[in-house]
């Protein structure tokens, strides 16, 4: 936590939605003047795509058909973990970008499945912003918390068959991959998905979860993501205190709470409440820096 460097974060699981989240933020980060410094989780794979291919026939040899994306032997988490900690002490740290597709091999200059090279963070930013799989790990045994960096941790957590099926679109229509590939990288990560993935949301201190209200029992064969107007969004707060919900339900039409810290959602007014939510807590974070510089 830093008052001087603030970080967000925001957290989710592959086919989340947390890019989606991402464009929201770049509004409200644009319309109040703010500088933000951007990483993407995947910058901190371990492996590019080829090695990671060959990392992971090396471990199935070994009888372990689970290494994953997800989990720690598969990511730089001690160096992200530094990442958070050197914004937050001084304003630096380094990125990098995976490039997952021919589009991006485009805009980067590098081929698709690289990393383009390690660079600085602009200096003089205002706030770090992180998007990816990692953002709120704890990993106790092996000494790594990049929660604790993280002033602000938002979880992203689309009801798990809508995941599965926002991932199977994204990565059919956009990064080439058969329904079958999808599945099987599904399946392999679904430890590291339990183990590493899940518990962050313990850490978040927003989660929004969007729930389907079309049915969704066999994601594998859905031919379209559901729509917004097709879900609902739960917004569930770590710790409510402070939060005006009586403004937030008079402000978002047919919003309800369904607990003391949760607050449901018509799935199309999700912009709205991010926006509602969150551009006060954002405020907050660059008042409090600028204060303290
Ligand atoms: N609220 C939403 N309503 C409708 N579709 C959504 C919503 N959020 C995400 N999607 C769709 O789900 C797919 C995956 O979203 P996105 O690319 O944001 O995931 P991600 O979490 O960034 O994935 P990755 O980390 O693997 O890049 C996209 O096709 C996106 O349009
Ligand atoms: O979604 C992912 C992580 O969020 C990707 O699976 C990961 O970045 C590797 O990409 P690829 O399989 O295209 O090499």
């Amino acid at each position: 936590m830093s008052s001087k460097f603030p970080i967000i974060s925001v957290t989710g699981s592959s086919g989340a939605g947390t890019s989606t989240v991402k464009h929201t933020f770049e509004q409200i980060f644009r319309r109040e003047g703010i500088q933000a410094a951007f990483i993407e989780g995947d910058a901190y794979h371990l492996y590019d795509r080829a090695s990671m291919k060959k990392a992971m026939a090396e471990e199935e040899a070994r009888g372990n058909r689970h290494l994953s994306h997800f989990g720690p032997d598969a990511n730089l988490l001690k160096e992200l973990e530094e990442t958070f900690r050197s914004y937050g002490a001084t304003g630096t740290g380094k990125t990098r970008h995976y490039v997952h597709d021919a589009g991006e091999a485009e805009k980067f200059g590098v081929p698709a499945g690289t990393f383009t090279e390690w660079q600085d963070l602009p200096e003089g930013s205002d706030i770090l912003f992180y998007e990816g799989l990692h953002g709120a790990v704890t990993l106790k045994e092996q000494g790594i918390n990049i929660a604790k960096h993280a002033d602000l941790k938002i979880g992203v957590v689309p009801v798990i068959n809508l995941e599965w099926i926002q991932k199977m679109h994204r990565d059919n229509k956009m990064r080439g991959y058969t329904p079958e590939d999808v599945t099987k990288t599904i399946l392999r990560r679904m430890p590291d998905y339990v183990h590493y993935i899940t518990p962050q949301f313990s850490e978040t201190d927003i989660n929004f979860q969007r729930v389907p209200t079309v049915d969704t029992s066999n994601p594998f064969v859905a031919r379209w993501i559901p729509t917004p107007d097709e879900s609902l969004v739960v917004i569930r707060f770590k710790d409510p205190r402070g939060i005006d919900f009586a403004y937030l339900k008079t402000m978002i039409q047919d919003s309800f709470m369904s607990r003391a810290n949760s607050i449901v959602i018509p799935g199309g007014k999700l912009d709205l409440a991010m926006q509602l939510i969150l551009t006060p807590m954002i405020h907050r974070l660059v008042d409090l820096k600028r204060r303290s510089s």
